[in-house]
């Protein structure tokens, strides 16, 4: 087997999570909106994995869809695959996934609003998580909900227990579902921007958390957010997603000292500090488009510098890029070893495997 091979079927050595050609998409009025167009990627044990890309790019239409969380008029298309713990979720029933997401799999939003009831004490319901997902009850119950608090750093837990969440500042109001997560001993949590509506240095008290949090549990954490910064801080590997598709992958370390995609490296330079336009930011010219046709050539090729004719004709397939094992960008300058005739080449015959593949 080829490196390349090796890297595009499985990019972690025991993966908890494995997303394979999932492709989600939203059927409106006037348009298809291919937000999630056949990505691939794996989450190992005790690992977090970052999605990182501009608004839009398909962040949490991929997270729903792991949820099972796509609602009408979207759809996960029949030939994606998601494998939790070696579990098929796309074909489980509506009963069964609420049961994943009350005991495997547990999920952080922006708004913490989604998730907390503004009605109810935060006690009452990590209460009511304990009592549905783990069966704990009375007393017992309301000691286990205190740990929880203390857990996730919550001070002076036993009366905030009795507080509702417009009682809690914003930080505590995101630990409080942290909390909640907790309550249904996850082995995976997918944190969707948990971080964004907070200021910085409570948001890097939230990643901390979360990493002491990985470290006591075991926990497996897919990361997301359209913050490079962030990345860095939090991730052990990356997907950089644009316009419903993953165009680069690597380890952290290999994505910031060594990035290939045109995109990637456009992102890096917008991380505020990094480089030396007067505001400190420089911003991608252009926007993401949104996905109405499968893709027949490079959705970046527009806002791309180092774009050529074949980019607007050939659309790229993952090779590999860089020195390390498991690097691969989507990209018609790869493998850049090979003349531009070659490299077309490559990506065409590429793509025919793919697709013949498919059932
Ligand atoms: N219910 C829906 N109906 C139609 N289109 C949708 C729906 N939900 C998402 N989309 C489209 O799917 C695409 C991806 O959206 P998504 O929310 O995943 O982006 P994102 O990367 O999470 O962006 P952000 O950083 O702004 O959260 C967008 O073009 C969006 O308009
Ligand atoms: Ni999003």
């Amino acid at each position: 087997m080829t490196r390349s091979q090796s890297a595009t079927m499985t990019d972690s050595e025991d993966p908890i999570l494995s997303v394979r050609d999932l492709q989600t998409v939203f059927y409106t009025d006037n348009e298809t909106v291919r937000a999630v167009d056949s990505i691939s990627f794996d989450v190992g044990r005790g690992e977090t994995v970052g999605i990182v890309g501009e608004s839009g790019s398909g962040k949490s239409v991929t997270a729903r869809s792991i949820m099972g969380l796509i609602e009408s008029p979207g759809k996960v298309l029949p030939e994606s695959s998601i494998s939790f713990a070696g579990r098929e979720l796309t074909d489980l029933s509506a009963e069964q996934y609420q049961s994943v997401r009350g005991s495997g799999i547990g999920m952080v939003f922006q708004d913490p609003q989604q998730s907390l009831n503004p009605v109810y004490t935060v006690g009452n319901q990590i209460r009511e998580s304990l009592k549905i997902n783990r069966d704990i009850t009375g007393e017992e119950a309301v000691e286990e909900a205190m740990r929880l608090l203390q857990a996730v750093g919550i001070p002076d837990a036993k009366r905030r227990l009795d507080e509702y969440p417009n009682q809690f500042s914003g930080g505590m109001r995101q630990r409080a579902v942290i909390a909640m997560m907790l309550a249904c001993d996850p082995d995976f949590l997918i944190c969707d921007e948990p971080t964004t509506a907070l200021d910085v240095t409570i948001q890097a008290q939230i990643l901390d958390l979360l990493k002491e949090l990985q470290e006591e549990r075991g926990l497996s954490i897919l990361f997301i957010t359209h913050d490079m910064g962030v990345i860095a801080d939090i991730a052990d590997r990356v997907n950089v997603m644009y316009a419903g598709q993953i165009v680069e992958k690597a380890a952290v370390e290999d994505l910031f000292s060594n990035p290939q995609h045109p995109y990637t490296k456009a992102l890096l330079r917008s991380i505020p500090g990094e480089h030396s336009r007067a505001d400190g930011l420089e911003t991608i010219e252009g926007q993401v488009p949104t996905p109405n046709e499968p893709a027949d050539h490079c959705r970046f090729a527009p806002r791309c510098p180092k774009s050529f004719g074949a980019c607007d004709k050939v659309p790229p397939q993952h090779v590999s890029v860089g020195d390390s094992e498991g690097h691969t960008a989507s990209c018609l300058l790869y493998p850049d070893d090979q003349s531009e005739t070659a490299r077309v080449e490559t990506h065409i015959e590429k793509e025919s495997e793919r697709t013949e593949e498919q059932p």
